[in-house]
């Protein structure tokens, strides 16, 4: 899990600060337990050769599972509970987040210089037969893109990414990959990914130039105000 050990910042008895730490590591554990779960779902029906019946089967079985899981639905305007925005804890974010079944999950770490990423991409992926679809290659290049870029200081929104595509990303094989930014020119921010397998790390497979523009106060404000400014309701973006 990204932030079992990360606590909780917020205003209160300490008492009850201390409980509250103690329930939303307990709701993140219980969040990745879930993502894990969907993951396996999600890599197993792309790989399954079962009979009809079965999947019907199944089918009702993940419609029944659905019902607990719908009855208390955030909304759009409305960050996760469990997340931690500030902190960089994101559960249900599609590349790493530990709760979203359509995560690998990238692990991301940062290095000396940049960030560094590893996954495993199963058939769920796949494109051509046996490699990764290209946009997904990007989406994982552009998100640790983004990463580098937030690492080094400078955050912001991908405008421009441009993908080399060398050699196919082979599936069921453990990736590397890497990121680092390579000029900051006042906004603008451009950096470089790779991905390679991690048998073959200086092999590199796809490339990626990733151009981010550092939001201006009145653009965050016009794209994000309700999510990003502390409210009450939602403690999982608020700061004292
Ligand atoms: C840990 C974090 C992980 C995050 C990983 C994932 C990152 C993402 O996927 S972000 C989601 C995808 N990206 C988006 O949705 C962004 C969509 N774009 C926008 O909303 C707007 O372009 C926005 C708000 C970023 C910038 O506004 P915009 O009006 O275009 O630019 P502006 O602020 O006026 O200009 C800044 C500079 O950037 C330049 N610029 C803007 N867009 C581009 C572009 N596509 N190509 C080249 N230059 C550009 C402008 O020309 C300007 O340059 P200069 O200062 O030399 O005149």
């Amino acid at each position: 899990m990204t932030d079992s050990g990360r606590s909780y910042h917020t205003i209160g008895d300490p008492a009850e600060v201390e409980a509250e730490t103690e329930s939303l590591r307990d709701r993140r554990a219980a969040i990745t337990e879930l993502g894990d779960a969907l993951r396996t779902l999600v890599e197993q029906a792309a790989a399954t050769e079962a009979p009809a019946d079965e999947l019907r089967r199944a089918a009702a079985l993940v419609r029944e599972a659905t019902i607990p899981v719908g009855k208390q639905q955030r909304e759009r305007g409305q960050m996760p509970t469990a997340d931690d925005l500030l902190g960089g804890v994101r559960m249900y974010n599609p590349v790493c987040g530990s709760g979203s079944a359509l995560a690998p999950p990238l692990l991301i770490e940062l290095g000396a210089g940049g960030v560094t990423g590893s996954c495993t991409l199963g058939l769920a992926y796949e494109g051509p037969p046996m490699y990764a679809h290209g946009g997904v290659s990007a989406l994982l290049l552009d998100q640790i893109l983004g990463y580098a870029t937030s690492a080094s200081g400078h955050p912001g929104m991908t405008v421009r990414l441009d993908t080399e595509y060398r050699a196919p990303v082979p599936l069921q094989t453990e990736l590397r990959l890497s990121a680092e930014v390579v000029n900051v020119d006042g906004r603008k921010v451009t950096a470089r990914a790779t991905i390679a397998t991690a048998a073959e790390p200086d092999r590199e497979l796809v490339v990626a130039t990733g151009l981010f523009i550092a939001l201006r106060a009145d653009q965050a404000i016009r794209l994000f105000g309700t999510v990003l400014h502390p409210d009450a309701s939602n403690p999982a973006v608020a700061h004292d």
